[in-house]
């Protein structure tokens, strides 16, 4: 894309939304567009992204039209950042530890290799798990909890693309996915061959993609299939319990130490300073009798 613009500073940008909290940070009217002071669904008038019209909105025209989509353009994008109150899960951002434990999942995928796996990294990211692992049907986490969170045109999987913030939100999901590449020097055989949902084993294309592309081809760093690197602070891993208490043990075991030690040195020169100040001929002392050979104490 540097190339075809002839600008080789062009970067594509990513939404690192792992603040935890319950601000859209991108959502002000010089990035993706603040809130509407008035309509909280809506876009500010001063974002151009105001202006903008979803287009695939009718899910029933699916089926009647025979099509997909018929590029019809409607309503204007919605977004209420945080503003889901029958969701309250929904309204907080994915943490950066979130991503840090993700990261640390091994496998890339497990069976069912569905929204169901535990202990599966794709779905993990994907966060339809908890994202350290284990699968929990109320859980939304990373990647879903994102797009929850934007409670809106970017939160149904439908309209979701029509949201600029869907390009941000997804450039940033496939650089943990690039991370987790790196960290864990993935094989593609780790993709599985079979028993995926259609369109997700290693051999099969990725769809709309032309010409064909397989997931096997797609299983390695964005620096070797595309040619671009992500420039990403990433979160440290915070310390579980067992290695808090480990830690906190060992470190009061070397205080203990440290302590015993300097007050055996403490005692050891004070009896030391005692014998040093001893006077030489104490209140009796031992006297040699040349004459008799003898010793006695006097
Ligand atoms: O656009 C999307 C909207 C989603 C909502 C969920 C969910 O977990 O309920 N997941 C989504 C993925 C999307 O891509």
């Amino acid at each position: 894309m540097q190339d075809m613009l002839r600008d080789p500073s062009f970067a594509l940008p990513f939404w690192d939304f792992s603040t935890g909290g319950s601000e859209c940070d991108i959502c002000t009217d010089d990035l993706m567009g603040a809130r509407s002071r008035f309509d909280s669904t809506a876009i500010s008038s001063n974002s151009i992204f105001s202006s903008w019209r979803v287009i695939c909105e009718s899910v029933e025209d699916y089926d009647t039209l025979g099509t997909i989509c018929n590029s019809t353009e409607s309503s204007p994008i919605r977004r209420n950042p945080a503003g889901n109150v029958a969701r309250p899960m929904v309204q907080r951002l994915p943490e950066a530890q979130d991503v840090a434990a993700c990261l640390e999942i091994d496998a890339f995928d497990t069976p069912p290799f569905y929204s169901t796996s535990s202990d599966s990294f794709r779905n993990s990211i994907e966060g339809y798990s908890a994202p350290e692992g284990p699968y929990d049907p109320v859980v939304r986490s990373l990647h879903n909890l994102a797009h929850l969170f934007l409670n809106g045109t970017g939160g149904q999987t439908h309209l979701s693309p029509n949201d600029p913030i869907f390009l941000l939100l997804h450039t940033f999901t496939d650089a943990i996915f690039d991370e987790w590449l790196r960290r864990h020097t993935a094989d593609v055989s780790s993709y599985p061959l079979e028993n995926a949902p259609i369109g997700h084993n290693r051999e099969f294309n990725m769809v709309p993609f032309w010409p064909p592309v397989r997931n096997a081809e797609m299983f390695v760093s964005a620096a070797d299939s595309l040619g671009y690197s992500y420039e990403v602070q990433w979160p440290a891993r915070a310390l579980t319990l067992t290695q808090i208490i480990t830690v906190t043990v060992v470190a009061a075991l070397i205080i203990v130490a440290i302590v015993f030690a300097a007050a055996t040195c403490v005692v050891r020169s004070r009896s030391f300073g005692t014998e040093t100040r001893q006077p030489l001929l104490g209140d009796q002392y031992q006297r040699y009798d040349e004459q008799h050979k003898t010793q006695s104490v006097v």
